[in-house]
């Protein structure tokens, strides 16, 4: 048996979704940057669903069906006002009530592709709702209903902040929820994958995918990245904090990436909003900090940042708070774990790989009082 630590480099399924070549990304054929330059993430998600951009007419019916299933049972707020909330990270709360919202779905176990489908609509429309819904209780605030008549990215930041946002902010918004739509076979999706594999249900795929980006080699290094800016604290710190963390050989959260060897081609564009909107909210050092790291760390170990470095800047500058950071990252990956969930319905396997065995060889039963 030949073990591939980390399956690196194992081409574990063919898929149709999205692919990263010579560190370009396509979401089915369209390249990152024209989608994060022109695309609604609406259309993103009909792309990823369909493999085709959505009509207008397409659009639309996609824009109303999540409009009209964006509630979520008022069973999952009283949920939330049972947790020890001072205690409870978001994403352990998203994970249990995406969870929950199975066992109000009539649908839950019925595994027809319509049925399918109608629940990838429910769960993209509904993920909304449950994190801005969590936000807002934690703080003692009332949910705020979602709005029929507003787009994806403008509706989550009215419903956490009860104030219609500008257009700078939906147009930030939107671009990074394009930006992290889907990833090809990235361990979130890959755990989504495995587990409906198995024809377990859509909700079990998506709890499990949650858990997975959860973890800070993954999702949860927005989060980290903020942690560290905020320790670092001044541009005077980058220097002297950076290196130590080399010398120590500590990671430096937000750089380096499994695939990409010459960089991370969604990067860029949340370096470029996080320029902007440091400047706009009058935090600049944000930006400064973050791009002086990113100089520090590409010259001593020649890794560029990845989706997670400057996002967190960004996030940030959106006034949302840090530890909603991958809960975010989960909305948009909803659509590219749905995506992934339909395509191995439709051409499953159980997945099942080996392992090579490293315990002790074949022994003989001690009783108990033998033992010791
Ligand atoms: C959306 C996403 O999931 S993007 C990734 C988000 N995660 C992070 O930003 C966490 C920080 N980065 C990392 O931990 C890693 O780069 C990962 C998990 C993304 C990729 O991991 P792997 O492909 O397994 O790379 P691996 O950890 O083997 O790193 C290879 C070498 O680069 C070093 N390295 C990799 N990332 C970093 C980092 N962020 N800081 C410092 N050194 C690093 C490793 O220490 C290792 O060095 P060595 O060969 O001297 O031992
Ligand atoms: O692909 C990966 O390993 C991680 C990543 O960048 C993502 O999920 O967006």
């Amino acid at each position: 048996m030949t073990v591939t630590r980390g399956l690196e480099g194992v081409v574990a399924t063919t898929s149709s979704i999205s692919s990263i070549i010579d560190d370009t990304l396509t979401y089915v054929g369209y390249d990152i940057d024209d989608l994060a330059e022109n695309a609604l993430f609406e259309e993103v998600i009909y792309l990823l669903w369909h493999r085709e951009l959505p009509t207008r007419q397409q659009l639309e019916e996609l824009k109303q069906q999540l409009a009209e299933n964006a509630a979520i049972p008022k069973e999952i707020i009283e949920h939330f006002k049972q947790y020890p909330i001072d205690k409870v990270h978001p994403m352990a709360a998203l994970r249990t009530a995406i969870s929950m919202l199975g066992l109000y779905d009539e649908e839950a176990d019925v595994m027809t592709k319509e049925a399918n489908y109608r629940k990838a609509i429910r769960l993209q429309a509904k993920i909304p709702t449950v994190v801005t819904a969590f936000a807002r209780v934690r703080k003692g605030l009332e949910p705020v209903e979602p709005r029929k008549d507003l787009g994806f990215a403008a509706n989550f930041l009215y419903m956490l902040t009860g104030k219609e946002p500008n257009e700078t902010a939906v147009e930030a918004f939107n671009k990074a929820l394009v930006l992290h739509a889907d990833h090809e076979l990235n361990a979130s999706t890959f755990t989504a994958r495995v587990c409906v594999a198995t024809l377990s249900d859509v909700y079990s795929g998506v709890t499990a995918a949650i858990g997975a980006l959860k973890g800070p080699l993954h999702g949860g290094a927005n989060e980290a990245v903020m942690k560290m800016l905020k320790e670092i604290g001044t541009i005077d710190n980058v220097e002297s904090y950076i290196y130590k963390k080399l010398e120590n050989k500590e990671k430096i959260m937000g750089f380096g990436h499994r695939v990409y060897r010459k960089g991370d081609p969604r990067a860029k564009h949340l370096k470029k909003m996080s320029e902007k909107l440091t400047k706009l909210v009058g935090e600049p050092h944000w930006y400064e900090m973050s791009a002086r790291i990113e100089e520090i760390v590409t010259s001593e170990k020649s890794l560029p940042p990845n989706v997670d470095f400057y996002s967190a800047s960004v996030y940030h500058c959106l006034g949302i708070d840090h530890d909603l950071f991958t809960p975010i990252f989960a909305v948009s990956r909803m659509s590219g774990w749905l995506a992934h969930i339909l395509e191995q319905y439709d051409n499953n396997r159980l997945i099942r790989p080996r392992a090579e065995y490293t315990g002790p060889a074949k022994r003989a039963y001690v009783p108990i009082e033998q033992r010791g």
